[in-house]
């Protein structure tokens, strides 16, 4: 065996599912974690897709993550069962906007529980509250989020596949829980990934309009 399949067959494997309602952004965050991207143009996860992403968690462990992207249409469906069944991570997503996408995650919780009813091991289940970007239309209030999180021993993260903010902290962290690592804070803040703003592109015509004001206003500041 060469050097670099040793180490990849030495690699930790985990199966994380993300579970929520449609629209509440899985496939999002599953691109923003494992390709950094993100795509504004919504397009309906049918079943299923999955992503694989190396990370190195303390220590020199290379995790290799399975994320299963499991599209919110199979609610209720045959499938869905067996795509849960194994995983060692549930991330239970909603939309900060919009608050059905958090009632509902009782009902995909209760999937979760029949699925492990009679599994020695639990998976470890994370509450993630989506597009954070959003803040000013926040609908679903932190102390909600916090107590849904208490009541049922659910690891608790806040981020936005939009911009990044919190994604890759929030996927490390829930490997490092479920291997049973803790992570420093100079760990988890290296993790934190820096918030772009967005450029505002005025048209061309605009944009001349915007200088002369600028230069109106900076000549009267000036006499
Ligand atoms: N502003 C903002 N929009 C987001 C964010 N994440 C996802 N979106 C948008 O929300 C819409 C739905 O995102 P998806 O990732 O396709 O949602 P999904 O949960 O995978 O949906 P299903 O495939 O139906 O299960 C898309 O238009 C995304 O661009 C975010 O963090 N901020």
């Amino acid at each position: 065996m060469s050097d670099s399949e040793e180490e990849e067959s030495s690699d930790r494997q985990l199966k994380l599912a993300l579970l929520g309602d449609g629209t509440s952004g899985k496939t999002s965050l599953a691109t923003r974690f494992a390709q950094e991207t993100f795509g504004k143009q919504y397009k309906q996860t049918v079943g299923l897709d999955f992503f694989l992403k190396r990370i190195t968690l303390p220590g020199n462990l290379n995790v290799t993550l399975q994320v299963w992207d499991i599209g919110g249409q199979t609610i209720g469906g045959k499938m869905l069962d067996k795509y849960i069944y194994g995983a060692q991570g549930i991330l239970l997503v909603y939309d900060i906007t919009n608050c059905q996408s958090f009632e509902n995650l009782e009902d995909w919780y209760n999937v979760v529980k029949k699925v492990n009813e009679e599994s020695e091991t639990q998976p470890l289940v994370a509450l993630v509250g989506n597009k954070i970007d959003l803040e000013h239309m926040r609908t679903v209030k932190v102390d909600k989020h916090q107590r849904f999180c208490q009541e049922n021993n659910f690891s608790s993260h806040f981020v936005s596949a939009k911009t990044g903010d919190s994604v890759f902290l929030c996927f490390q962290r829930i490997a490092a829980d479920i291997l049973g690592i803790k992570l420093n804070k100079a760990e988890m803040e290296q993790s934190q990934h820096v918030v772009r703003a967005e450029l505002v592109r005025y048209p061309e015509e605009d944009n001349q309009r915007h200088n002369t004001s600028n230069c109106q206003s900076k000549i009267c500041s000036m006499q």
